[in-house]
């Protein structure tokens, strides 16, 4: 049984039969919706764009096909990502759920809307990204792992597909049906980010589906994720902007892999240089030996980023490519 989000009750204040203001608790149903257009599809899901009727505020609604998702065994993926969502709720670069609500067919989960799409569509339209938008999205991206980190909760499955723009072309990061969340997050953060979690008895290694560019060597090898799985495809998300193409890319899945696990990757000429070393020390094969958080936020690529608050205040430059 799928237990509903209680935030899915909304209160509006009516008058009832003597006068008296009545504050009533209202359920959200899909009939409260206007569905609009297909954003993206999930291999469990559709996303659409819709419009709140009452308050024509515009939202994605992530709609799940319950038979689907029960007869693919994916109850777990659905709890999973619902769950990390619920522990996700305070920060700008990450998408947002608001409520949950299931008729007889489907589960819904409403949440932003990011209108600027994927940043991997930005980046084939660009090109490559110059050196200030790599900082200025890079820097958001991090912000937000390391939020995500701090709450105890691994991505496993960051891509530039997952990395989507809001209205003000600002960082949403989505998608944690794959996503980790660590058994006790202590709340500084102490843990070794290299210290793999119970990946062995984690039975939802990644799922393979869509791109494996991104996937991280002790993955590959012994199906564990750390926090430090993320930075490596952090790294790889820094190598792409500026390269136009991701750091591993073969002919296939399999000859990627490969080329994972034997770090074979080449920078093209022009590479800046200090991006080049922020990468080199994040595209290490042993997790406990990448670069973590807090270097990378002091690493000297980052020079001149104002982490915290300020760093989501200020306009996103415009987008330049890098030649
Ligand atoms: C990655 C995901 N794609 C997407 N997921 C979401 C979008 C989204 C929007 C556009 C878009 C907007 N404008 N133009 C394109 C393109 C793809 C999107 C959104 O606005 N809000 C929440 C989303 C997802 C929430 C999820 C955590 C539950 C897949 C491919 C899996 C469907």
């Amino acid at each position: 049984e799928w237990q509903e989000q209680g935030a899915a009750v909304m209160t509006r204040q009516e008058i009832d039969a003597s006068g008296k203001p009545q504050l009533r608790t209202v359920k959200k149903g899909v009939k409260d919706f206007n569905f609009g257009r297909t954003l993206g599809e999930g291999s469990y899901s559709t996303v659409l764009a819709a419009t709140d009727r009452q308050n024509l505020k515009e939202y994605a609604i992530k709609v799940l096909d319950k038979r689907h998702i029960i007869k693919e065994k994916k109850v777990k993926y659905v709890n999973i990502e619902r769950d990390t969502l619920n522990r996700l709720t305070e920060h700008p670069g990450i998408v947002r759920l608001y409520y949950t609500f299931q008729d007889e067919r489907s589960l819904y989960f409403v949440l932003d809307l990011a209108s600027g799409g994927e940043l991997l569509g930005v980046l084939k339209k660009m090109g490559s990204f110059d050196v200030e938008c790599t900082r200025f999205y890079g820097a958001q991206i991090l912000d937000s792992i390391a939020y995500m980190h701090t709450r105890g909760v691994i991505h496993r499955d960051l891509k530039p597909e997952n990395v989507l723009l809001d209205s003000d072309m600002f960082v949403k990061i989505t998608d944690f049906g794959t996503a980790k969340i660590l058994p006790n997050p202590k709340p500084n953060g102490a843990d070794d980010p290299g210290n793999p979690t119970d990946g062995a008895a984690d039975d939802r290694a990644m799922s393979f589906v869509g791109t494996a560019e991104y996937v991280s060597p002790e993955l590959l090898r012994d199906k564990n994720a750390c926090k430090a799985s993320d930075l490596w495809a952090f790294g790889c998300i820094i190598f792409q902007l500026l390269a136009g193409r991701p750091p591993f890319k073969a002919a296939n899945e399999y000859l990627t892999f490969q080329k994972i696990l034997a770090l074979e990757y080449t920078f093209p000429p022009g590479f800046p240089e200090l991006a080049r070393d922020l990468v080199e020390r994040l595209l290490v094969l042993e997790p406990a030996n990448r670069l973590p958080v807090e270097q990378i936020m002091s690493h000297r690529f980052f020079e001149g980023i104002k982490w915290g608050k300020d760093l989501w205040r200020h306009k996103a430059p415009r987008l330049k490519k890098h030649v």
